[in-house]
């Protein structure tokens, strides 16, 4: 049985997880794990975490770090099965440390985008909630302006993604997200996972993501396959 494979892929808001995410799950086959679809199934489905969440959401927050854990890690054991990639956790040394202590990481990807690129795309973002699909005006245009081109709803802008909040969320972002990269440069089983990706366009960044993933997978698979002929 060939090894399983398991990332997580990390950056600012409006980096292009999302998007690089898709691609990725499509193109290797990973099951895309968003930390933020988890926190709105909860929510929808108003377990204690869920209703929780929602009260740090509300006020533009991240979520606290046992209630996230509480909530992702048993996702992960329902998981086991499958290679997958996880989009949205770990935002935090906490969470880094509570998922590394959970399973082991073949790839930590890093999304390092300029903040005027950031602010760039955000300003065009627009949403369909029920669904999460994501689109932009100047990246991937609805059909129809305005309307989700799958069930024709409405888009929205998200709050938090306007100029003035995104300031705000960067430098919070900054202020967690850098003893998270400092742990998988330098923590003993997590270190050698990290691969930063620095550009303004994920069209020059997805051929080096895909890349290093083909490189990556097929070694696994090919050590697996070696294991088990010995
Ligand atoms: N113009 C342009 N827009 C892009 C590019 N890559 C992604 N976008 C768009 C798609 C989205 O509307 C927006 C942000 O991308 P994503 O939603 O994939 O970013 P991410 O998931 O990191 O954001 P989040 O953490 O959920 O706020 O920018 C690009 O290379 N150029
Ligand atoms: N790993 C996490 N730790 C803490 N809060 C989280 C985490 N992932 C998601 N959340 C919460 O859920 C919200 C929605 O997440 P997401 O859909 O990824 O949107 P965004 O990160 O762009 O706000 C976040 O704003 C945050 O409050």
């Amino acid at each position: 049985m060939s090894k399983l494979f398991r990332a997580v892929i990390m950056g600012p808001p409006g980096s292009g997880k999302g998007t690089i995410s898709e691609r990725i799950a499509h193109s290797f086959g990973l099951k895309h794990l968003s930390s933020g679809d988890f926190v709105r199934e909860n929510i929808a489905a108003k377990t204690e975490a869920g209703v929780l969440a929602k009260t740090y959401i509300k006020k533009g927050l991240l979520v606290p770090d046992h209630v996230m854990t509480r909530l992702l890690l048993p996702r992960l054991e329902e998981m086991t099965k499958y290679s997958w990639l996880l989009d949205g956790f770990p935002r935090t040394l906490a969470q880094a440390e509570a998922l590394n202590s959970a399973c082991d990481l073949d790839v930590a990807i890093n999304l390092n985008i300029p903040l005027e690129t950031l602010k760039e795309r955000l300003q065009h973002r627009w949403i369909h909630p029920p669904s999460g699909r994501v689109y932009n005006m100047c990246f991937n245009p609805p059909h129809v302006q305005g309307k989700d081109d799958i069930t024709g709803e409405p888009l929205i802008q998200q709050e938090d993604d306007r100029p003035e909040a995104l300031v705000a969320r960067l430098r919070h972002y900054k202020d967690v997200a850098k003893p998270v990269i400092d742990f998988y440069k330098m923590t003993e089983k997590a270190k050698g996972i990290l691969y930063t990706f620095s550009d303004t366009e994920t069209d020059r960044i997805w051929p080096n993501i895909s890349t290093l993933l083909s490189t990556k997978i097929s070694t696994i698979q090919s050590d697996a396959r070696c294991a088990s002929t010995h």
